[in-house]
């Protein structure tokens, strides 16, 4: 018998470190733009410290304001590991502070993101490991359960599943699947590249070909006005 909504999965399979670390010190944008735009998380979530975030994917699902899973996954995450929590994205209650989180950068986990609220905001910021959330407020969790460990979560409109691998930096969060890395890690470096040399020439003063823009509205037919609106 299963008893889905409470249960734990005590198994993930984790990609390699060096699949991991290969994307190490890529910006979250280069990433994205190498997914076709897609798999980043909601901009609700954001960073409470600049710490870079890069780690496998332990996912929990928490009942709305109860945090009894979270402190389970505490337990049982590895060095290494980013706890995501599901919590629907509600801002009633946090689900964890400052002590649960200096628990978890104590045991080397990489970081931690809320699909909802937390507390002790000034303390997260000093923290060495980088936690993420959607917003902060004073009124704690409950600790009744139920909930689920490493089942596909929903963090910020992106399906997580136990294993991904999830990039993060002062832009947002993106979440890959370690069956697509190695390719995207290679283009998401190439765009890098392409960037800083774009950002080196406008620097230089370099001119740009920026014909594409004329181009496209053409073809949209744009009204070009040599007047004031009125
Ligand atoms: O009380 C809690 O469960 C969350 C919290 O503030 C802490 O971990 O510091
Ligand atoms: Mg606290």
């Amino acid at each position: 018998m299963s008893n889905a909504g409470c249960r734990i999965f005590l198994k993930i399979n984790r990609p390699d470190r060096e699949l991991l670390e290969g994307f190490s010190g890529v910006p979250v944008a280069n990433i994205a733009d190498e997914m076709n735009r897609f798999s980043c998380v909601d901009a609700r979530i954001k960073p409470f410290n600049s710490r870079p975030l890069l780690g496998t994917a332990f996912t929990v699902k928490v009942r709305v304001a109860d945090n009894l899973l979270l402190h389970k996954a505490l337990e049982l995450a590895q060095p290494g590991d980013v706890i995501l929590v599901d919590a629907q994205g509600d801002m009633a209650n946090a689900i964890t502070g400052e002590i649960m989180m200096l628990t978890a950068d104590k045991k080397g986990l990489a970081g931690v993101v809320v699909d909802g609220a937390v507390r002790d905001a000034k303390a997260l910021q000093e923290l060495n490991m980088p936690v993420y959330a959607a917003g902060v407020t004073p009124r704690g969790p409950y600790k009744d359960g139920p909930g689920e460990i490493n089942v596909p979560v929903c963090i910020g409109g992106v399906v997580v599943n136990p294993g991904d691998i999830v990039v993060g930096d002062a832009d947002g969060i993106v979440i890959i699947n370690p069956a697509d890395a190695v390719s995207i890690q290679a283009r998401a470096k190439e765009k890098l590249v392409k960037e800083q040399a774009i950002l080196q020439g406008i620097r230089d003063g370099l001119p740009r070909d920026k014909s594409w823009v004329d181009k496209t509205l053409k073809a949209l037919n744009c009204e070009i006005i040599d007047d004031y609106y009125r």
